[in-house]
């Protein structure tokens, strides 16, 4: 079966037409029609201003037909779904609308969940939850309690036909998908070769190897990034200007890396009148010629370690959604291998320059054998012109589905939670509401001391059990002394200081099998502590099916991390033991009931 579009424009009344003529029993193949179109029309707003969400909204009538689009022009104007349903009229009413990914703004007047309740949508599909966590959930959760039906892809019911339609959803916010899952932007690596595999010819002259048509493609390219970046190389031989001459919007800043700084004085990257340049270099290098380009309006970046990896680390903190690479093969070498390249495109042109010495797009990746070769995914292959486009991913887009954070295996762990709209709650420090969570909330806890004899010893805190536990069995006076040092602390902070710097100042001093140990020792104690004291149980028992994140920015072992990037160990422990009670308390009632 084939469904068929046709756009008009006003009064904007289209028609998706099932080809079989059967458009009652076939749902999926229509939704996924109506989501991939509303995936296409969210492409359209890239690049027409800086990288945001893209959004797309197509309105269909229950007969199929489309009755409006929208699609978000720029941040900050009228939402995709509040322009669909302005096209589609009086249409709109007891219509379906497709939307390619939750919308982010729900509280309010004019925003999409407005726009949508207002014109009296019947159904929403959604292709894609938002990705970014204090977002998501929040626009469904409205549309659901305003009795609208909300159906999301890959949730409500799953095909093959929507599970395409899913991904064209996920492909067209890649770069903002990336932002939510990973400290890098999302980088694409654009080279033009000629069919014998080179990027120039042997003098480095490149002007032009693919077509016109290709290159007006790659302004468009341009104008979808936030950035582009080029080597020093390229600004020597090219002297590039790296603006997107696409006659719209958005221009992204220029980017140099370069380590030695031997750049020309007379460059047009240095002519920054309409466009931003951003030169990276190594600390130190050039300091003159830092100040040149400084009196220029040239920004220069000193790193301590230039590599990819780093610079796009940096580039991510300022807001970075995606950075186009349109450097030579020694810097693509390197960006690779760093793993900081999720996308390639590649114009093939049908030329021929030859030369033993002329550069190829990627330089050494240190690999000998073809099975090491990277293997692109989702390729796509497109004529432009006289020049082959060929497509694809280097890793990737991060799924969605189920999303916890920290941890998918939240859900195993805890069957109370639900994995597609988990409630979170953040506790770190102990005078915060759920403080008593934290470890150095001040319940001292009675447990063996781990030694020999196996007394009981009373720990001021779970903190002060945790920490002392990382010497204890250690055969040396040292490590005794330690355990009793980190007991007597006056303070769970203290107790820290002294396990943390021992163990990084004297490694000999802890347990061979700490690693292996640590999340019992932990568990234990928690055990105790919310065993011991019955109101703190009670509270862990309230926060039933909500996920627990310790909302540490530093450990990534035991909180949560920065951006969810933590395992979330104390987390995951803590709804571990809630699970447990709560398998106890209906044991228990099933007891007395039967009784
Ligand atoms: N057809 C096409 O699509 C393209 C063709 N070209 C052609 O390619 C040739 C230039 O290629 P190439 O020399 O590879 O140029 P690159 O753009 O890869 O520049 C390499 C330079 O990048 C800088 N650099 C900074 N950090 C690193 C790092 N960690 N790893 C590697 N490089 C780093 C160094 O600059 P520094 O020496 O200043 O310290 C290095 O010399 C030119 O002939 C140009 O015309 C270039 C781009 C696209
Ligand atoms: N030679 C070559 C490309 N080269 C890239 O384009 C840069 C020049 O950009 P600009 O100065 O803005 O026109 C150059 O430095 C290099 O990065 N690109 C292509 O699409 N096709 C080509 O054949």
């Amino acid at each position: 079966m084939s469904l068929s579009f046709r756009i008009c424009s006003s009064p904007l009344i289209c028609r998706a037409t099932l080809s079989n003529g059967d458009n009652s029993r076939n749902h999926h193949a229509i939704d996924a029609a109506f989501i991939r179109r509303a995936a296409d029309l969210a492409e359209m707003s890239a690049g027409l201003t800086s990288p945001h969400p893209n959004f797309g909204c197509v309105i269909a009538t229950s007969s199929g037909k489309v009755a409006g689009e929208g699609y978000l022009y720029a941040q900050g104007t009228k939402p995709a779904e509040a322009l669909a349903v302005e096209a589609a009229g009086e249409f709109s009413r007891g219509s379906t609308a497709y939307l390619n990914m939750e919308p982010g703004d729900c509280h309010g007047d004019h925003t999409a969940v407005s726009a949508l309740v207002q014109a009296g949508i019947e159904r929403v599909v959604v292709g894609i939850r938002h990705p970014l966590q204090h977002l998501r959930g929040s626009a469904i959760r409205e549309l659901r309690s305003q009795g609208i039906e909300v159906n999301v892809l890959g949730e409500d019911f799953e095909s093959k036909v929507l599970e395409d339609a899913r991904k064209s959803c996920l492909l067209v916010n890649a770069p903002l998908i990336h932002r939510a899952c990973s400290q890098v932007p999302f980088s694409v690596l654009k080279y033009a070769m000629t069919l014998d595999g080179k990027i120039a010819a042997s003098s480095g002259h490149a002007a032009w190897i693919s077509s016109k048509l290709s290159r007006t493609r790659v302004f468009e390219l341009r104008g979808g990034s936030d950035a582009v970046i080029v080597g020093g190389n390229t600004v020597r031989q090219d002297d590039p200007r790296l603006t997107a001459r696409h006659g719209q919007g958005h221009t992204p800043t220029r980017i140099v890396m370069t380590q030695s700084l031997d750049l020309p004085e007379e460059a047009n990257l240095w002519d920054v009148s309409e466009v931003s340049t951003i030169v990276v270099t190594q600390r130190g290098a050039r300091k003159s010629f830092q100040k040149y380009l400084a009196s220029k309006g040239v920004e220069v970046v000193e790193f301590d370690m230039l590599n990819p990896r780093e610079v796009m680390e940096y580039f991510h903190l300022r807001g970075y959604l995606s950075i186009l690479w349109e450097c030579g093969g020694t810097l693509a070498a390197s960006a690779i291998s760093s793993s900081v390249i999720h996308k390639v495109v590649a114009f093939v042109a049908p030329k021929i320059i030859g030369g033993s010495k002329a550069p190829s797009p990627v330089g050494d990746l240190g690999m000998v054998e073809m099975t090491q070769a990277l293997n692109l995914i989702d390729v796509c292959y497109e004529q432009v012109g006289p020049d082959m486009l060929v497509s694809g991913y280097l890793q990737p887009i991060p799924d969605l589905l189920p999303v916890i954070p920290s941890e998918d295996a939240t859900v195993e762990i805890d069957p109370s939670v639900d994995p597609f709209e988990p409630s979170i709650i953040f506790f770190y420090k102990t005078w915060d509401l759920y403080g008593s969570f934290s470890n150095f909330s001040p319940h001292p806890i009675r447990m063996p001391c781990g030694g020999e004899n196996d007394d009981y010893m009373t720990w001021s805190s779970v903190e002060h059990y945790y920490q002392a536990n990382k010497f204890v069995g250690v055969e040396n006076p040292m490590a005794h002394d330690c355990v009793e040092k980190i007991r007597t602390a006056r303070s769970p902070e203290e107790a820290a200081l002294i396990g943390r710097s021992t163990l990084r100042q004297k490694p000999e001093l802890v347990r061979n099998d700490w690693e292996d140990v640590k999340i019992e020792v932990m568990y234990k104690a928690l055990k105790c502590k919310f065993s011991t004291y019955p109101h703190l149980k009670s509270i862990l028992l309230s926060t039933v099916g909500s996920v627990l994140v310790e909302a540490s920015p530093h450990d990534l072992f035991w909180g949560g991390g920065r951006e969810g990037e933590g395992l979330n160990y104390l987390g995951r422990l803590l709804m571990q033991l809630r699970s447990e009670y709560l398998d106890e308390s209906s044991v228990s009632a099933e007891n007395t009931s039967s009784a």
